[in-house]
């Protein structure tokens, strides 16, 4: 068994389904980021984990544990949530030392561990300070510290950067995933940003109304998305028509082989546009295209083109010193793996 083991779990409000069965195998040492737009189910799978809500049916192991029916203070989980939870009135140190004094810890051991916890986050003497002396991202690593002083088995995480800016988001970020590293806990993160999500996970699960889409290593699931949901929700894509017949898919573009075979219904073609070439140099010909659209963005241009004469659309991303201007005409190219059938 593994170290989280989530079997066929459902979440049903009043009648609305929140979690339709959801199953999914976690190891010790993951960095778990769960992604998806509102209302697809991430914070009630957290909080079913964390033992704030009860499933209506399934089983949740850690450690294997069966903690199914067990509440929060009984279960190995520590959360963190968005607004961080912290207690105003106390100290630092006091809201850390808490979960240890009631775990009944000796006072001179718990002074130690809390300077060391302290230390671990980047906050090493700042145990005396009052909550409210604090910027931002320093009562986020008080959190986090809270948290892992009491070495849960699972960290989770709801949205713990959503309240920071983007500088400080990504620098929270590098802190969470050394953090994670040197601890050597699970994580379990819930973010809508899939930036961070890409950052973070060692697997991302992406959720969409009350199921897992797709999950799985973060390149893997970007370049090679399981679902159209996935490719649309993760990152730019254009999806060509096709019909999948002996190996071939068949498109207004041409006729095209499959590196692999096509999900069952499949009726796309998914490509990035980083993953054309500006040229006839791949292996793969696309034909030619007309610019529709061109948008410089610093790095890199993004642009619209419609192909001759089928008329696809097709999205690209040319390098940034390229000259493009609507109506200018490319030949392009690609590699059979970028043409991921869904
Ligand atoms: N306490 C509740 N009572 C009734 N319905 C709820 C409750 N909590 C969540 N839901 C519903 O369950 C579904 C999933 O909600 P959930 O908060 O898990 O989504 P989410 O992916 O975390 O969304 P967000 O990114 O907006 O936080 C939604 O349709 C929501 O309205």
């Amino acid at each position: 068994m593994n170290h989280l083991e989530i079997d066929t779990v459902t979440k049903v409000y009043d009648g609305s389904v929140a979690l339709a069965g959801v199953s999914l195998s976690v190891a010790a040492h993951d960095y778990v980021v769960m992604l998806g737009p509102s209302g697809s189910g991430k914070t009630t799978l957290l909080s079913v984990l964390g033992g704030f809500t009860p499933p209506t049916s399934g089983r949740v192991h850690i450690a294997g544990q069966d903690v199914t029916h067990h509440g929060p203070a009984k279960r190995p989980t520590a959360t963190v949530f968005q607004d961080y939870a912290l207690f105003p009135h106390m100290s630092v140190a006091d809201n850390l030392g808490y979960g240890l004094k009631l775990r009944r810890m000796p006072k001179p051991q718990r002074v130690k561990t809390v300077a060391a916890t302290l230390e671990m986050v980047g906050l090493g003497g700042y145990g005396k300070r009052g909550i409210h002396e604090l910027s931002g991202g320093q009562r986020q690593r008080v959190a986090v510290a809270r948290a892992l002083i009491v070495e849960p088995e699972i960290l989770l995480l709801d949205e713990p950067l959503g309240a920071l800016d983007l500088n400080l988001r990504r620098q929270m970020q590098d802190e969470l995933l050394a953090l994670q590293r040197r601890t050597g806990r699970c994580f379990v993160h819930v973010t809508h940003d899939q930036e961070e999500a890409m950052a973070l996970a060692s697997v991302v699960v992406v959720m969409n109304k009350g199921r897992i889409e797709d999950y799985g290593a973060p390149a893997r699931v970007y370049a090679r998305p399981r679902t159209r949901f996935t490719a649309n929700f993760m990152g730019e894509s254009t999806e060509i028509a096709a019909r999948f017949e002996g190996g071939l898919a068949r498109t207004a573009l041409g006729d095209f082989p499959l590196s692999a075979p096509p999900p069952e219904g499949a009726t796309g073609l998914i490509i990035r546009p980083e993953n054309i070439i500006a040229d006839g140099t791949g292996p793969i010909s696309l034909g030619q295209v007309r610019l529709t659209d061109s948008l410089f963005q610093g790095a890199y241009i993004r642009a619209e083109a419609k192909a001759e004469p089928s008329g696809q659309a097709l999205r690209l991303r040319l390098a940034g010193n390229a000259t493009a201007v609507p109506g200018d005409v490319l030949t392009l190219s690609c590699r059979s793996e970028d043409l991921v059938p869904v």
